[in-house]
């Protein structure tokens, strides 16, 4: 168990399912459960548990993945909680990956401005940093995560048994954030996630101990700076140009794959600005082609005009500042610092390092 700060738990372990609903603060009657397609069994098994708990659970299924994290899903669930007379006291449980996390957490901290959330993560990198930290957000067309709300949890609860079904692309996506947590502040990890097969094998017991570090890293972090005054922004490391690729997409690049790709971009425009070497930047690349994560940015169309779009959804990052942008960058490992402002000539060549 790592405690976040004064405020929750994240419990990680196996089976430990059948105690998320101990978790739900005293006082609620009315559970909304929401979860994810795939997770429909546990979300079953969970609203059984609230039922025996004495309270009366409602079940909504989301849209999958991304597809959860918009508006209109919000707009439908605020409608299940206000027809079922949900009070400030009674509370949500999210149930799958981040989509789903992010949502529930979303629509738990706009219910009455904030009811209670439970989060209870199914993906490694819902466990490792959707679930914690308390961000919580839905995508518009024009941006990743662009509405959202600080809203900590009440608890976490991962449950590394639902790993077992996790489809092995979505774990590796996970990684990236795990050796993101490596790159910015804990070099163990990098070390752990080198013996990629053991590290990408839910069987295998190198998994749960990446898992405890990269919540460790989350949990010191969000401790000391909830609401991104500063510190909180190195989580934000290769999210600048990772929000774009994604946003470019139409939200299909998973977003693991998404901050792989993007923590390349900026080792390649830290190089450019002088801040780091060759060989770490060969470093971010191996790390990641170890687990299977992609480090390029294909580009299916024409170039100068992918570049164009990446470029404004940058400039539509929340670190930006007025019309200057503003990188988590590295000078060494576990050295996050700050680019603010890079020429614009550094961000194109670094677009043509990781394009092919
Ligand atoms: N709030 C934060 O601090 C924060 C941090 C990192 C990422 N995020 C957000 O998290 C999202 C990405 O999360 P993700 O990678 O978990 O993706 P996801 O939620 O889209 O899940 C990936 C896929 O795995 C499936 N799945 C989930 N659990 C499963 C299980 N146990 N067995 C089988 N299939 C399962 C889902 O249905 C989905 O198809 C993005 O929207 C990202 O912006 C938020
Ligand atoms: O918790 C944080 O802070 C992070 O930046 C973690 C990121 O991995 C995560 O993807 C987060 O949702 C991005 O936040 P955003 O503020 O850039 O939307
Ligand atoms: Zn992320």
């Amino acid at each position: 168990m790592i405690r976040v700060g004064d405020d929750y738990d994240v419990v990680i372990g196996n089976g430990v399912l059948d105690q998320v609903v101990q978790h739900v603060p005293d006082g609620a009657q009315r559970i909304l459960i929401v979860h994810a397609p795939v997770l429909a069994e546990a979300a079953g098994s969970v609203a059984a548990a609230a039922s025996a708990a004495g309270l009366t659970p409602y079940v909504e299924e989301l849209p999958d993945a991304e597809a959860a994290k918009t508006a209109d899903v919000a707009v439908r669930l605020w409608s299940v909680l206000a027809q079922a007379g949900f009070t400030r006291t009674d509370a949500v449980i999210a149930i799958g990956g981040g989509a789903t996390t992010d949502l529930g957490g979303f629509v738990a901290a706009t219910w009455l401005r904030g009811v209670p959330v439970v989060q209870v993560p199914t993906t490694v990198l819902g466990m490792v940093d959707a679930a914690v930290g308390g961000k919580t957000g839905i995508n518009i067309p024009e941006g990743k995560n662009l509405v959202g709300s600080f809203h900590p949890p009440a608890a976490v609860v991962c449950d590394l048994d639902l790993l077992r079904t996790l489809p092995h692309t979505d774990l590796v996506a996970g990684m990236a954030e795990v050796i993101k947590c490596g790159f910015i502040a804990d070099p163990r990890i990098l070390e752990l996630a080198a013996d990629a097969d053991a590290a990408t094998d839910v069987a295998a017991s190198v998994l749960p101990e990446l898992i405890s570090r990269a919540v460790q890293v989350k949990a010191d972090v969000v401790s000391a700076d909830l609401r991104e005054a500063g510190l909180r922004e190195i989580l934000n490391y290769g999210h600048t140009f990772a929000h774009a690729v994604e946003q470019v997409s139409g939200f299909r690049w998973r977003h693991g794959d998404a901050v792989a790709v993007g923590m390349v971009y900026v080792a390649e425009l830290s190089r450019r600005a002088g801040l780091i070497d060759e060989e770490l930047v060969a470093q971010h690349r191996l790390a990641l082609q170890a687990v299977g994560l992609p480090t390029a940015y294909p580009v299916d169309g024409d170039v100068d005009e992918r570049w164009t779009a990446l470029r404004a959804a940058m400039g539509r990052d929340k670190k930006t500042r007025g019309s200057t942008l503003r990188f988590v960058a590295l000078t060494g490992i576990a050295q996050p610092t700050r680019l603010t402002g890079p020429d614009e000539r550094l961000l194109r060549a670094a677009y043509d390092a990781v394009r092919e």
